[in-house]
């Protein structure tokens, strides 16, 4: 496994950057009943966040084939309700530390560009780079051909992500993961995948992998940050 240096940071979005989990626990019934699979009871969200999506998918009795439509549907919905979607609290601080340390960023998501887009707002012109839309077990394609297009060896780049399958889409490619503490799934569960890092807020990542920045003696880069030169 790559232990770094990364020469370039792609994050998953939705759990990883976007606190998009009380929406989704809050339509999820709804999505239930309109494509018949089971309802989730409360006390079974933590089970769920223990598993793998396939597992996911088993647990709620998903048919396969449904799944692009379920997915296009939770997309619609995110539109609909996308000032209820925001990012988590230091997020924007951790890619300002990525960009002023010149790490470049990406994004390979299943969500549309569109709702990251909006989501983001002002941090959106970080990211060089963006593969929406993935597949719920396509993102190592997409993870692959936004790799090689944007010119970098998959043993330089980091993935940084809140699912297994962010995961089995790093390992798919030969790229390094870091698993988030703060999204969907577990971090026990992700730590049992045995990622490169486990980030337990996102302050840790820029720590982690960008050298720091020189700062003024006494200073720290999070209070420089925002100051006029
Ligand atoms: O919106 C989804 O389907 C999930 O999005 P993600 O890939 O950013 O976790």
């Amino acid at each position: 496994m790559s232990t770094g240096p990364y020469r370039l940071a792609v994050f998953d979005f939705d759990g990883t950057l976007a606190d998009s989990f009380p929406w989704f626990a809050d339509v999820i019934n709804d999505v239930a009943d309109r494509y018949r699979f089971a309802r989730i009871a409360p006390h079974e969200t933590e089970t769920l966040r223990g598993l793998d999506a396939a597992g996911i998918v088993r647990h709620l009795g998903i048919v396969p084939w449904k799944l692009p439509f379920i997915s296009r549907h939770m997309h619609r919905l995110a539109a609909r309700d996308i000032h209820r979607i925001s990012l988590f609290p230091g997020v924007p601080a951790m890619l300002a530390d990525l960009d002023a340390a010149g790490v470049p960023l990406a994004i390979v998501s299943s969500n549309t560009r569109a709702n990251i887009e909006a989501v983001l707002g002002p941090e959106a012109h970080r990211f060089r780079h963006f593969a929406c839309g993935a597949s719920l077990f396509g993102k190592g394609k997409r993870l692959s051909a936004l790799i090689r297009e944007a010119g970098f060896a998959p043993e330089t780049v980091l993935y940084v992500g809140d699912e297994i399958r962010d995961h089995d889409a790093a390992r798919s490619v030969g790229c390094a993961f870091a698993a988030v503490a703060w999204g969907y799934t577990h971090v026990e569960a992700l730590r049992a995948t045995g990622p490169a890092l486990v980030l337990s807020e996102p302050g840790a990542l820029a720590a982690a992998i960008a050298p720091p920045r020189s700062t003024p003696a006494g200073e720290s880069p999070s209070a420089s940050r925002g100051k006029t030169p």
